[in-house]
């Protein structure tokens, strides 16, 4: 266990806290013609999402917070209808309401509940958004902090609270909130926020700020890490503006060991600020002695490097085949490399070969934030990182690493699969992992590496008959995945680990 009640050091030890979002009804306002603008590919069916969305909050709770499953299971026993729908709907009495699996609506109720933070949000969204006076003082106006946390979520101000005929919509919906991941992430423990590379996402961004500020971190606001333009920024003209342009999202952040962290420089963390975030880390006495920068291409299927590859274990990870240096040199042995090197664009693929560059803290104590960075180690590629990971810093024994890959690396399931999340596994503890249950041959494959593979149903099945979470080892476990996929983002995306076990 530990002492910190927030502490991040690996992707791999057991998970004791998180933040969720469930899917709130932003999502079912999606029109086919507003899918770039909210980063959607799919109307998604809402209902039959949030039913998936209760398998993975029951798995959480069972392996975080198992007194929370008796809550559910009387709730679900009851002839109160009420209270059967809504133990799982942040906002209501009835909500399990767990201090072990947070849910983003509850923590922003809490600190509503301060008239000085609820005034500064109102206005800090309200100017954002340009709403109008009228619609700002209509929000002061509320009392119930549940619901206004609602309504600063989902966009919608409903027709009791306006005294209008019909419900208002006053925001845009924020659909990818259920993607706590990127809003943010551990590093030991602080907290680095992200800033939001697309309008869409951009109000998360500004609600965990003050999540951050005035209840995660309310007693230590220090440590929380921001990372912005420079104040000249705003001088330069608009290409200058677009190299010095930060945005940062906690999909292309990961914490992989006490000495070692990895960011992903993507379609949605720039250049820009991974250069600041070496220099902050760097400077900061937090035991990080390497950083490495996975440079991919910008790219819709893969806009994040966790949508790529996630680890499993100390030894074993998944990746999409198409980012391994192996798998790209075994192809080009095959007989259709003649024909890729005589097309004009011998990238039948589309995908760059991604560029890892490795960064050491300097040897000087006294670390100036001036010094500019040459690269002190270029690697072949992903998988020479992922082995570097499992050899150099876990010690494993070479021979022992092992890489699944998505969809069993067999075309076109490879890219189906990685489409639907397959690379992107969060870890309850080390070799127990959450995936969908639609990414079949990937599921397989796991199974051909010594896992084993169980859907929720089962699992809850088998936990009732008294078989206890802990004892669960080696295992994928599959959420129901038909509508949760839609989104785009697995597990992995779905939770912001707070707090993780140290590895022994
Ligand atoms: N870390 C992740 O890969 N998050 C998934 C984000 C999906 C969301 N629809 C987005 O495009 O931002």
């Amino acid at each position: 266990m530990n002492d910190n009640n927030y502490y991040i050091e690996s992707e791999i030890g057991t998970l004791r806290k998180l933040i969720i979002h469930s899917p709130d009804g932003g999502i079912g306002k999606i029109i086919p013609g507003t899918f770039a603008d909210n980063l959607y590919d799919d109307i998604v069916h809402l209902k039959s999402m949030q039913k998936e969305y209760n398998h993975y909050v029951m798995l959480l709770l069972y392996f975080l917070d198992p007194a929370k499953i008796d809550y559910i299971k009387n709730c679900q026993a009851s002839a109160d209808e009420k209270l059967k729908a809504n133990c799982f709907i942040p906002g209501k009495k009835e909500y399990f309401n767990s201090d072990k699996v947070l849910e983003v609506q509850h923590l922003l109720e809490l600190i509503l509940k301060d008239e000085k933070v609820k005034l500064r949000l109102i206005s800090a969204v309200c100017s954002y958004e340009e709403s109008s006076h009228k619609t700002q003082l209509q929000l002061e106006a509320i009392d119930d902090t549940a619901l206004l946390a609602k309504i600063l979520i989902s966009g919608i101000l409903p027709k009791e609270a306006s005294g209008s005929h019909e419900d208002q919509y006053i925001f845009p919906p924020i659909p990818n909130f259920i993607f706590t991941r990127d809003i943010g992430i551990m590093i030991k423990d602080h907290v680095l926020l992200s800033r939001m590379a697309t309008t869409a996402r951009k109000r998360e961004s500004l609600i965990t700020k003050f999540l951050a500020m005035y209840f995660l971190f309310k007693e230590d606001p220090n440590k929380v890490m921001e990372v912005i333009e420079d104040s000249d920024f705003f001088l330069y003209e608009e290409m200058e503006r677009k190299a010095r342009f930060i945005s940062i999202e906690g999909g292309d952040i990961m914490m992989i060991h006490p000495q070692h962290l990895i960011v992903g420089c993507s379609e949605r963390t720039s250049s820009n600020a991974i250069n600041e975030i070496i220099h902050t880390i760097f400077s900061k006495d937090l035991g990080i002695e390497k950083i490495s920068v996975v440079k991919i291409a910008k790219n819709r299927a893969q806009m994040h490097i966790d949508t790529i590859f996630t680890q499993v274990k100390r030894n074993v990870w998944v990746l999409y085949g198409r980012y391994s240096e192996n798998i790209i040199a075994a192809e080009n042995k095959v007989k259709q490399s003649y024909l890729r090197r005589l097309m004009h664009q011998p990238d039948l693929v589309g995908i760059e070969e991604p560029e890892i560059l490795q960064f050491y803290k300097p040897a000087d104590a006294f670390y100036k934030p001036e010094i500019d960075y040459s690269v002190d180690k270029k690697l072949s590629g992903i998988e020479e990182l992922l082995v570097q990971v499992s050899v150099e810093d876990y010690h494993c024994d070479p021979a022992d690493v092992k890489i699944i890959y998505s969809g069993g690396n067999e075309f076109p399931y490879d890219d189906r699969e990685q489409w639907t999340d397959s690379c992107n596994v969060v870890a309850l503890k080390e070799g127990v992992v959450i995936g969908y249950d639609r990414n079949d041959y990937t599921a397989e494959s796991f199974r051909k590496n010594g896992f084993d593979v169980i859907t929720t149903t089962e699992l809850f099945k088998k936990f009732d008959e008294g078989l206890s979470p802990q004892s669960i080892k080696n295992t994928l476990i599959l959420l129901p995945s038909a509508e949760l996929s839609r989104a785009r983002g697995g597990s992995h995306c779905m939770s912001m680990p707070l707090l993780r076990d140290r590895l022994v």
